[in-house]
């Protein structure tokens, strides 16, 4: 039996089993075996060819990435050749787009890198088309917009999510709130300071023995945790990132459907061929992406407003904002003063390189 099909068995007798106390350790075991078997199909002896993003991956440019996941012949490339001004082939022929094509896009300062992707259909997971080279680079980003056409947006929505879901990528979710630190003796402790809801003991003991964990410390944080958020902790290598669903072509359908879309969580209507709502597509990137701009001020002068140093929230510490400038300013540094949201006073407040910065902050560096 091929890996694929192995996978397929598995969730088939996992639709045929009702969830109850009697059933939970088998369910804990069969969860904890699809990921394994979803591991090794992404391995490299997975078959299948591809993966890694090798060939499709581009130099990475400006503060962050957005990367555009879709069917075919959603609007990808229209929607990004205008967005950025590189030209990007688009066609009523489905695949038209075969490799990654870059650009940028500057919002309140900031670059921004957007990537068109080839268009994705289901079964990527299982190495059909470029699916798996496509997801790979999608992986990277920072945002994924999952561009979807107005016309059929849940059916492709939902599979293209469990394409993504399969590829460890993990969309609008914090990482779970558990850990699991493994020992010498002792057998297997569980701790929660929630209720467990969504999981029992026998689950978790059941996806631990699958992982052949005998002696662990178990503690859950997370409210409503699942054996498959267990599994992501013990898998480890899951990223998470956040999504928005561009709904595409909105000029193709009337008031009264585009009334249903705007129900979907995330989502944001366009029409790319018509440039409607493309503002406000725009402004949700900028939320979404979360980015701190620090402005410069020089002794005796005004801040320059033109031209923010953009940084990513957690990395955006005074230290990382001079580096950002250059790698030499930080140990030239003797204090910097800082005015805006990070600041304890509206006069300034003078700080060391640890002090982190929040958006729009100004900063002067004093040097030694
Ligand atoms: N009505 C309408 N058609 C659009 C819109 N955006 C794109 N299209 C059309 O949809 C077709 C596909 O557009 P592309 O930009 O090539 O789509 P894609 O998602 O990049 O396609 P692949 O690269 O093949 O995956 C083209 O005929 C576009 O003119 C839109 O907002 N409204
Ligand atoms: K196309
Ligand atoms: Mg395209």
């Amino acid at each position: 039996m091929t890996t694929v099909q192995k996978i397929k068995e598995i969730e088939d007798e996992m639709n045929r089993t009702q969830k109850n106390k009697a059933t939970s350790y088998h369910l804990g075991q069969l969860k904890a075996k699809l990921a394994k078997l979803r591991r090794e199909l992404l391995g490299p002896q997975g078959g299948g060819g591809g993966g890694g993003g090798l060939g499709f991956d581009v130099a990475r440019t400006g503060i962050a990435t957005v990367g555009f996941v879709g069917f075919p012949s959603v609007g990808k490339s229209t929607l990004m050749s205008k967005l950025t001004g590189t030209h990007s082939e688009a066609s009523e022929i489905d695949f038209t787009t075969l490799t990654t094509v870059p650009g940028t896009l500057k919002v309140h300062g900031a670059p921004i890198q957007i990537l068109d992707l080839p268009g994705i259909i289901e079964g990527a997971n299982d190495g059909r088309g470029r699916g798996r080279q496509v997801i790979a680079v999608a992986r990277t980003c920072h945002l994924i917009f999952i561009v979807l056409d107005v016309l059929k947006p849940l059916g492709d929505k939902a599979i293209i999510e469990a394409e993504l879901e399969s590829f460890g990528i993990r969309l609008n979710k914090k990482p779970p709130a558990i850990t699991v630190r493994k020992k010498d003796k002792g057998g297997i402790a569980i701790t929660n300071t929630v209720p467990l809801t969504n999981i029992d003991q026998d689950e978790i003991k059941a996806v631990l023995s699958e992982y052949r964990i005998n002696n662990a410390d178990v503690a859950i944080r997370q409210p409503g945790a699942t054996a498959d958020d267990l599994v992501d902790v013990i898998e480890g290598n899951r990223v998470y990132i956040p999504a928005l669903y561009v709904l595409n072509k909105i000029d193709a359908i009337s008031i009264e459907e585009l009334d249903l879309l705007y129900r979907i969580p995330n989502s944001v209507p366009v029409s790319s061929r018509e440039w409607w709502n493309i503002d406000e597509l725009i402004e949700m990137m900028w939320q979404t992406l979360n980015l701190v701009r620090v402005y410069t001020k020089p002794r005796g002068l005004a801040p320059d407003y033109n031209s923010p140093v953009v940084l990513r929230r957690g990395k955006c510490t005074v230290e990382d904002f001079c580096n950002a400038i250059h790698k030499e300013i930080a140990k030239q540094m003797k204090y910097a003063i800082v005015w805006g949201a990070s600041a304890k006073h509206a006069r300034g407040q003078k700080v060391g390189l640890e002090h982190v910065l929040e958006d729009e902050d100004v900063v002067h560096i004093s040097k030694k």
